[in-house]
Order: C-alpha cells, then sequence, then structure tokens
C-alpha cells in the first residue's frame, strides 16, 4: 500500500493551455495517507476521472508530479505502478470462468495455486457468486459480470492503491449497500489505500474516511463526511452536501455581527471577511429553527418527507429551507432563530475563520 502524493498537478486536454480555464483540472497539490478510504465527489465535468487517471497512469499530466511512497511514478505505466482498478462496466474474460476471472490476476504474477484457492473463495464469498464460480462469465448478467471486476480489484493484497470510477452504477440498489459495506469492511482488515470516484453523496458518505470534494477542476475540501456537513469550506460543498443543502444569503459583516436584509444576526466569533466582494451567511436548514420568538420569517411549502419536515420559507425576501424534525410543531405565526454555533461565514465563496 502507499501514501500518494499530488505534487502541483495540472492538466489540460487541449495542446498549449494559457488561461485557467484551459485546464480540465486546476492545481491539486495534495497528499493522501497510506490506507486511507478516499471517496473523489462531484458533479459531472469537475474532473474526477481525469485525476483519478493521473493516479493510475493513465494519463500523463501537464504539469506536476505523482509519488508513491515518495518515489516519483509520474513517467510509469498503470502496470509499473501496480495498482488495481475497477471501472464503471465490467472488464473481465467472458469465455473464462467465473473462477479463472478471480485467479487471473494472481496466477499472472506466480502466486501459488493453494493461495490463489485460498483469496478467490474468500472473494467468491464476499460478492455472493460462489454458487457460479465454474461457470462461463459470459452468460451472466451485468451486475453479476462487475461483481467480478470489483473481485479481481480486491483479489491482489500486493497493490499500491485500489482505483474505482463509479464502480457500482450498474448494480441494483440493494446489492449497491452490500457491496459497499463489504468493501469497508475490507478496507479496515487489510487496510488498501482505496480511491473511490463517485457524484453520488451518500455513496461518498458512507465509503470513504475522507471525502474530496471536486468543482470546476479543484479539489475544494477534504475532509470527513462530519467537517463536510458542519465547516463546509466551499459555499459549493455547503451546496452540494446535505439534503436540502446549506442556506447562503448575501450579508454584511461588522465585528461579531452579520446584517441580511434589515435584521442583524450575532455570530459566535468575527470573521476575516478582509476585502472581499461577496460575503455570505451560511447556516444548513437542520440548524434554523422555527419558534415563537425571533427573526420574521414568511412560510411557504411543507414537504413531509417521513421524519422529518422541509419547510421552505422566504427570509428577507430570499429562500431559506428549514428542517422540523419529528415531534416538533411549527408555531401559528412562527419566527426564525439561526444556531449561532452553527453559523459559516463565506467571502467570496470561500469559508473565513476568526479575525486575527
Ligand atoms: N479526452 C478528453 N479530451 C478533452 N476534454 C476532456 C477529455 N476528457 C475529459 N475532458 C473534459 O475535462 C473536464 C473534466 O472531465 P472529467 O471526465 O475528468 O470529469 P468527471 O468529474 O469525471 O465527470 P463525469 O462524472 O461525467 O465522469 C470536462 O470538462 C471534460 O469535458
Amino acid at each position: 500500500m502507499a501514501r500518494i502524493d499530488l505534487d502541483h498537478i495540472r492538466h489540460a486536454y487541449g495542446a498549449k493551455p494559457t488561461r485557467e480555464s484551459d485546464y480540465a483540472l486546476k492545481e491539486v497539490h495534495h497528499s493522501w495517507n497510506d490506507g486511507g478510504a478516499y471517496a473523489l465527489l462531484g458533479p459531472s465535468g469537475c474532473g474526477k476521472t481525469t485525476l483519478l487517471n493521473i493516479i493510475s497512469g493513465l494519463l500523463h499530466p501537464s504539469e506536476g508530479r505523482i509519488l508513491f511512497n515518495g518515489k516519483d511514478v509520474t513517467n510509469l505505466s498503470t502496470q509499473e505502478r501496480n495498482i488495481a482498478q475497477v471501472f464503471q462496466f465490467p472488464v473481465i474474460y467472458d469465455t473464462m470462468t467465473v473462477y479463472d476471472n478471480l485467479a487471473f490476476p494472481l496466477r499472472n504474477r506466480h502466486v501459488p495455486e493453494a493461495e490463489v484457492n485460498r483469496r478467490v473463495n474468500e472473494i467468491l464469498d464476499m460478492t455472493g457468486l460462489s454458487d457460479m464460480a465454474r461457470r462461463r462469465a459470459r452468460g451472466l448478467t451485468a451486475d453479476q459480470k462487475q461483481k467480478i471486476s470489483l473481485g479481481r480489484g480486491l483479489v491482489r493484497n500486493d497493490v499500491n492503491a485500489i482505483l474505482f470510477d463509479e464502480p457500482l452504477t450498474v448494480i441494483d440498489p440493494h446489492m449497491k449497500w452490500v457491496l459497499r459495506s463489504q468493501l469497508k469492511r475490507l478496507h479496515r482488515q487489510f487496510g488498501f489505500t482505496m480511491v473511490y470516484v463517485t457524484h453520488d453523496q451518500t455513496e461518498a458518505l458512507t465509503f470513504a474516511d475522507k471525502v474530496v470534494v471536486m468543482y470546476d477542476g479543484q479539489i475544494v475540501q477534504i475532509g470527513t463526511p462530519a467537517e463536510l456537513f458542519e465547516r463546509p469550506s466551499h459555499t459549493f460543498v455547503g451546496y452540494f452536501i446535505g439534503s436540502p443543502g446549506m442556506n447562503f444569503m448575501e450579508a454584511r459583516v461588522d465585528g461579531t455581527s452579520a446584517t441580511v436584509g434589515s435584521q442583524s444576526i450575532a455570530l459566535a466569533y468575527a470573521p476575516a471577511v478582509g476585502g472581499a466582494q461577496k460575503i455570505e451567511l451560511g447556516i444548513r436548514p437542520e440548524f434554523v429553527r422555527l419558534q415563537r420568538e425571533g427573526l420574521p420569517v414568511r412560510i411557504g411549502k411543507v414537504e413531509d418527507i417521513g421524519r422529518q419536515r422541509i419547510v421552505r420559507a422566504e427570509f428577507e425576501g430570499k429562500p431559506l429551507a428549514v428542517v422540523v424534525p419529528e415531534g416538533m410543531d411549527i408555531p401559528a405565526d412562527p419566527r426564525v432563530q439561526f444556531d449561532t454555533s452553527a453559523i459559516n461565514i463565506y467571502a467570496d465563496s470561500w469559508r473565513v475563520g476568526s479575525e486575527g
């Protein structure tokens, strides 16, 4: 397993990039821990696959270096980097049996047959494919084939990293959940360095120790699920993580007080907003309360989503989502209160800490 250093990596698909917007991947400079489980999360086109392909060696970055355990592998092929990959669609040998497909990566490296047998049986068990071990892969369904692909990715224990590119797309929803939990268990057991690309936040948050949120060719935050929820570094993270996402309201800030429209809201700290052009107050719908006391608000639609309700309200002429937990009443003429400790302040889209 390996620690992965991304050293000032940039990538442009076009020949002579001149402007920042020419780069599909803007500067990425990070270290990923040996044995970490990382999810690359972001919308379509944000650069996830580009970054994954740079790590795997399918793509040579326009600029920068990539290191595995301190060794520069930028010019090495995928095979020389010794990594396993699982793609969105199955990559298997149709004419081989399920067993032989799983054994292939091990036999290729001359692993003793007794060890091959032990590891293949473990993977067959994990993927629920034991009953069809002796069948040829050709006749299997798409999700069974994809389970073989996953198994082939997991069967070796000597790889530097395992890279997954939206591997569960073709798997049915229940099996998705099962495989995700098994991946997590395997990770705990064997400590593989895993990088998992997805645009599905549930998938990312349940799989990873660290979620790498990408937006417009940049990594905007690397954090635990709790950090992404409580302290989004960028407004995109606030908006993208959570359902509904964070509320953002344009504000003015003076010391420990923010003003939204004509209302003043107390802050827990004095944010260092400097000369920012746009200042926003961000608060998750879970930390907004509808009570008898507080600031004026207009209630719009109330959506009942089972264990809680989402209230679509208007605060100072701007939309405000509020999550009302089960068993909590909405008063007849409600006013709104913001949980001070849950307020984040953003200057030109980036979260700012306290002054001084
Ligand atoms: N081979 C290519 N040639 C030119 N541009 C490309 C190529 N591959 C990707 N791009 C562009 O680079 C940007 C990043 O694409 P990338 O596939 O890395 O994003 P992604 O986050 O993986 O998206 P998706 O979730 O849709 O796979 C996009 O604007 C895309 O159009």
